[in-house]
């Protein structure tokens, strides 16, 4: 089992406390679940393989470097979405795939409605993004869609997790490699993560 790896920096720190406050609105919500995704994404590339490339500089030529593999980002919608553009500013190759799941409020399954993937994902490397990791059934879904589709290097990245959403996950996709900025104290009773940042979705897309 790969441990959870929690991305700790000054800079993400800082934006996840705005993220976190409830005064903070639609627009600067979304512009810093963004930019929070943008400096998680340096660390989590850091395993990624590179290949060597022959090139002229001004002066010579040189061997240089650039990725052996694929990338593809898939969020989980809705919320997943609002991570995609900070991703992909840093790795403007990545194709995207989407994955549609929404909670059921009474039983917390997570439900599907939509699956779309680029072709070639069986040999890429990819993101599954996510703020919340809350019970983990949204997660743990994705993922057994994902491996049904042949994804086999699965990457999870999500801002706030809880305690029960990481056991869970590392329970059922045991080689799935975690990510987040965050690590909270608990569920509360409705499933939702303490303190957490309140509901992802509709924060961000000003739902309620
Ligand atoms: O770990 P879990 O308990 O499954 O909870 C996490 C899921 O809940 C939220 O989605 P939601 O169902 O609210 O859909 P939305 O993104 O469309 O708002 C969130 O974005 C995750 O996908
Ligand atoms: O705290 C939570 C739990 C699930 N989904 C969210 O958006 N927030
Ligand atoms: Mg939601």
């Amino acid at each position: 089992m790969k441990t959870a790896k929690i991305l700790k920096h000054p800079l993400i720190e800082h934006k996840l406390g705005i993220i976190r406050n409830k005064e903070t609105k639609t627009k600067e919500f979304r512009e810093t679940v963004s930019e929070i995704a943008g400096l998680l994404t340096y660390e989590i590339t850091r395993e990624l393989k590179l290949k060597e490339k022959e090139i002229e500089t001004p002066v010579s030529k040189c061997i240089s470097y650039e990725l052996k593999d694929e990338v593809v980002i898939v969020p989980i919608l809705r919320a997943g979405l609002g991570m995609v553009e900070g991703i992909q500013n840093l790795i403007p190759s990545a194709k995207v795939g989407h994955i549609g799941l929404y909670r059921d409020e009474e039983t917390l399954e997570a439900k599907e409605y939509y699956a779309k993937f680029p072709v070639g994902m069986k040999d890429s490397t990819v993101l599954l993004i996510d703020p919340m990791l809350a019970t983990g059934n949204s997660t743990v879904k994705a993922i057994d869609i994902l491996k049904n589709k042949g994804a086999k290097n699965i990457i999870f990245v999500g801002l706030v997790g809880s305690p029960e959403g990481v056991e869970r996950l590392q329970g059922a996709h045991p080689d799935v490699q975690i990510y987040l900025a965050a690590l909270d104290e608990k569920l509360n009773e409705h499933g939702y993560i303490v303190p957490g940042l309140g509901d992802a979705g509709d924060r961000l897309f000003g739902t309620k």
